[in-house]
């Protein structure tokens, strides 16, 4: 299968390496910084799960793209509309494309662009981080990927990533209501990502104060409250599986985008992963005074780093 994966950052570069171990054709589609990089050390991933070292395949935008079987998209929302250009050459009739990225509103872009019957669904569950020197780190050892076709069209392309995936560590699974899945992740991430980044902490520290509990509870009320306004409401156990990430007070759990705000970075998917929420619920009439309370403070954030 011939891959091309848009992003060597953190989830490209790891999920760009499981696939080249499991024997599939894969080519990392890079800015120009990124390409001198891999090109003089090539690609390093360091996971307790096993670790990938060597040189790969490596192309920018403008380069004759060939068309590819998938294109995994793995760039931060905020640079969506510039990878969707880029990756253009490369999608033909035949191609699928395999978001990452979190939350929903990429798939509003990619559908007006490409068309539904082109993207697949998927969802990441791990942690993983770009280091100073340009490797990847996976930080623990969970790695969990559900993919899924959105359209009956998808189905066997679905089902053969599925099967290549599979060869890879971790969990692996497709999932015939991929955009449950997707939901589900987005309403852990977005209520996990608005306490972490507003309170600047994990979960156990927020956990510890004296209001914290009721803080991270109303985040998630919120973010169900939206998710079924929507028609994905979540099943019980699926609410029960993020409570148990979410109000465990011994979790050193933090969302990537609290990393990011850790690591001074200068721009964040506040807009992709909490305001588009708070639009879907201004849509509905849902009230979500803690989720704008985290949009403000990451949007404040955004002007001093802007401003520094
Ligand atoms: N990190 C994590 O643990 C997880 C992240 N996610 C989600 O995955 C997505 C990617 O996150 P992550 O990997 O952490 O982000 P990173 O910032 O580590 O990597 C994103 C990469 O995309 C590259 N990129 C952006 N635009 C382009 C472009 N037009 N052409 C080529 N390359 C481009 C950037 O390159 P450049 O260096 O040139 O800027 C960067 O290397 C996000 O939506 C995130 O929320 C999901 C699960 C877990
Ligand atoms: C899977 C999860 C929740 C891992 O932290 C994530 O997607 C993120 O933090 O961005």
């Amino acid at each position: 299968m011939k891959i091309l994966v848009l992003g060597a950052g953190a989830i490209g570069a790891y999920y760009g390496a499981r696939l080249l171990q499991a024997g599939a054709s894969v080519s990392f589609l890079v800015r120009s910084a990124r390409a001198r990089q891999l090109r003089a050390h090539g690609l390093r991933v360091h996971s307790e799960l096993g670790d990938f070292s060597g040189a790969v395949d490596v192309v920018e935008a403008g380069d004759a793209l060939p068309e590819a079987d998938v294109v995994l998209l793995a760039c931060k929302t905020y640079d969506l509309p510039e990878a969707m250009r880029s990756i253009a050459p490369a999608v033909g009739a035949r191609t699928a494309i395999l978001p990452f990225l979190n939350g929903m509103q990429t798939y509003d872009l990619l559908d007006a662009a490409f068309g539904k019957a082109s993207v697949l669904g998927g969802v990441a569950y791990i942690a993983v981080a770009l280091q100073p020197d340009g490797s990847t780190r996976h930080l623990g050892a969970a790695d969990r990927v559900v993919l899924g076709a959105r359209t009956p069209q998808l189905q066997l392309l679905a089902d053969d990533l599925y099967g290549l995936l599979a060869r890879s560590p971790g969990l692996r699974a497709v999932d015939a209501h991929i955009a449950q899945q997707l939901w589900t992740k987005w309403v852990m991430l977005c209520s996990g990502a608005a306490v972490t980044c507003l309170f600047r902490g994990t979960i156990a520290q927020i956990l510890a104060t004296a209001h914290g509990r009721g803080f991270v509870e109303t985040a998630l009320a919120e973010c169900l409250q939206v998710a079924s306004a929507e028609g994905f409401a979540l099943a019980p156990d699926a609410v029960a599986q993020i409570k148990g990430l979410l109000l465990n007070p011994a979790s050193a759990w933090k969302a990537s985008m609290a990393r990011d705000i850790d690591a001074g970075m200068a721009r964040l998917e506040a807009d992709g992963i909490v305001g588009d929420m708070l639009v879907r619920a201004a849509r509905h009439g849902v009230p979500a005074p803690t989720l704008q309370a985290a949009h403000v403070h990451l949007q404040v954030y955004l002007q001093q780093a802007a401003a520094a």
